[in-house]
């Protein structure tokens, strides 16, 4: 508690507000005393007063804004409450209810959180950003509210996602909250129901694109350089125009990842590990149909790729195992309409604008959807993966719930239990002829949290393929036989602290062996890890 915060403020300060818990010769100390209720709770009762509250609420939405003002007031108790259980509270502050949040933000805005940008500010990006109290950042999320999840264009709407997905930085993986910025940029929106309310709270603007979007990234890169330079940035939620050039450009000069393309790929990945324990099948036997060829899709067909290639092919024999399918068809040479990052994976094919007819022809032994389109692994696509294959991998990875490719119930179901199933919003565990099915959720929250505290562990000057890789690995061999039976292939979530601490002590042992790493490599990595992960407890 620094010297300067005494009295009222103190009590306004998440960082530092202990709220009811402070005691009594605090009270004192801090000038506070009479500005609470006698009583001084422990951190376990002020949860549980929490959970109580919770329980009094309807609708996921009205549970995500408590924990929202409650991360406002007294940021030690929200993280209290989310890790004491995170798989209930992470559909709640993330996926799916954080897309509701998202699209309705400006209706139920209540306490500011994070930097906003807005290109109207272009040429003062390093003031407005000196504004946020915090001098040492470590770990960036921003968004310029383009595709928020399968929601699209939602404007500064989108700025929950950064800071849904940084509380899991550090709910998940133990990364101090205070080392974290999220941020939206505002260039402006296409979304007309948003410019039309008078409501919304962004730019009443078109987007910006080309030169002047390019030049405000730029300003934006070297702003966040020249104030936390010891920052990584990660990227999150761009339409893929901006989302893959961006990648492109920074990737190689500083720290800096795309969540959508690089920790989706790795958590696809690990699932594909995982599905190879059950099926008992090399990956280089895999090919791969994908519904959604943007970044995600694409992203996920180079990582398999390249994992491929550590396992003997060329990386042109494992691209050919990756087969695309978008809204006008499967990506096929004969095709004029293709982005170049689209074109590594646009093979010899007869034109084919049917998903089934595709995947008669094509075989694969596992469909990804990244569409953003619901219901598009209907009873036919999943019966065909049936015939084709005996444990047929079906991943309808596109979020939130709402926009599933399909449910866990309708894959086990039209796949009379065959299918290995995974998908980027949690569904309940299902019983389908007398056997008990459990769901694991394909997200990059496996990914990005656990890749932020190797991060931190090693300074690492940068984020590379090779690392997701290193991280799909890791989290794939941490499911349990007892896991796999049950159809699970990822680490149970009630477990996923653990799981990220192992996973990030795997890529920060990479990251020392790589020579990436800014610190000296301590003798236990793992131990070092878990030392510095964030307990919500009160200092
Ligand atoms: N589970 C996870 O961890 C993650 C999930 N996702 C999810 O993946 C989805 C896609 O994200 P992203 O790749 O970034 O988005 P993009 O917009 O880059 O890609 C979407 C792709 O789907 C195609 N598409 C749209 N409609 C159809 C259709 N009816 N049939 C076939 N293809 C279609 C688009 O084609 P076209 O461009 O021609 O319109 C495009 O190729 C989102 O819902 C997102 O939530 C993303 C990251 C992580
Ligand atoms: C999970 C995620 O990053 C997405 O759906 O965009
Ligand atoms: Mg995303």
């Amino acid at each position: 508690m620094s010297a300067q915060e005494t009295g009222f403020t103190l009590l306004h300060d998440p960082l530092n507000n202990r709220g009811s818990a402070f005691t009594l010769a605090q009270r004192q100390q801090q000038g506070i005393e009479g500005l609470l209720p006698q009583a001084v709770d422990s951190l376990e009762t002020q949860v549980a007063r929490i959970h109580l509250q919770l329980d009094t609420l309807d609708s996921d939405l009205q549970k995500y804004l408590l924990l929202s003002d409650l991360q406002s007031r007294n940021q030690t108790l929200f993280f209290a409450v989310i890790m004491s259980d995170p798989a209930t509270f992470m559909p709640l502050v993330y996926t799916p209810t954080v897309g509701e949040a998202c699209q309705k933000f400006d209706h139920f805005y209540r306490a500011p959180r994070g930097v906003y940008l807005p290109i109207t500010a272009k040429g003062r990006l390093k003031e407005l950003l000196s504004h946020w109290p915090q001098k040492d950042i470590r770990f960036i999320v921003v968004t310029d509210g383009e595709r928020i999840l399968g929601l699209g264009d939602l404007g500064v709407n989108g700025m929950g996602i950064p800071v849904g997905k940084l509380s899991l930085y550090t709910a998940v993986a133990g990364v101090p909250p205070e080392l974290t910025l999220p941020i939206t940029l505002d260039v402006g929106t296409n979304n007309q129901q948003y410019l039309d309310d008078p409501l919304y709270l962004g730019l009443r603007q078109h987007r910006v694109r080309g030169a002047e979007y390019d030049a405000f990234i730029e300003e934006f890169v070297q702003a966040v350089q020249a104030l936390y330079p010891k920052s990584c940035l990660q990227w999150e939620d761009f339409a893929n125009i901006n989302a893959v050039p961006i990648l492109e450009r920074y990737k190689d000069k500083i720290c800096t990842y795309n969540d959508d393309i690089q920790g989706t790929a790795a958590v696809a990945l690990a699932g594909i590990y995982g599905s190879l324990r059950i099926s008992g099948q090399k990956l280089t036997e895999q090919r791969f149909l994908f519904m959604g060829a943007g970044s995600a899709g694409t992203g996920i067909a180079e990582l398999i790729s390249e994992a491929m290639v550590l396992e003997g092919l060329s990386i042109e024999e494992a691209r050919a195992r990756c087969y695309l399918f978008d809204v006008n068809g499967l990506l096929e040479s004969t095709r004029t309409d293709l982005a170049d990052f689209q074109k590594p994976f646009t093979h010899q094919h007869a034109p084919c604008k049917s998903f089934v007819d595709a995947i008669e022809s094509i075989k694969p032994t596992a469909i990804i959807g990244v569409s953003t389109v619901p219901k598009l692994f209907n009873q036919q696509v999943i019966e065909a993966m049936s015939r084709i294959n005996e444990r047929p991998i079906i991943f309808p990875y596109s979020n939130p719930t709402s926009r599933s490719e399909c449910t866990a119930e309708e894959a086990y179901r039209w796949s009379n239990g065959k299918a290995i199933f995974a998908s980027g919003s949690p569904f309940p565990p299902v019983d389908f002829n007398g056997q008990k099915f459990v769901p694991g959720q394909g997200n990059n929250v496996y990914i990005f949290p656990a890749m932020g505290m190797a991060v931190l562990a090693t300074e690492s000057t940068r984020v590379t393929q090779a690392m997701f890789i290193v991280a799909a690995k890791a989290v794939a061999e941490q499911v349990t036989q007892a896991s796999l039976d049950s159809g699970l292939i990822y680490p149970p979530q009630s477990q996923i602290l653990d799981a990220s601490l192992r996973t990030a002590a795997k890529i920060a042992a990479y990251i020392f062996d790589q020579g990436l790493a800014r610190v000296a490599k301590p003798a236990d990595i793992d131990a070092h890890i878990r030392g510095m992960a964030y307990k919500p407890m009160y200092a």
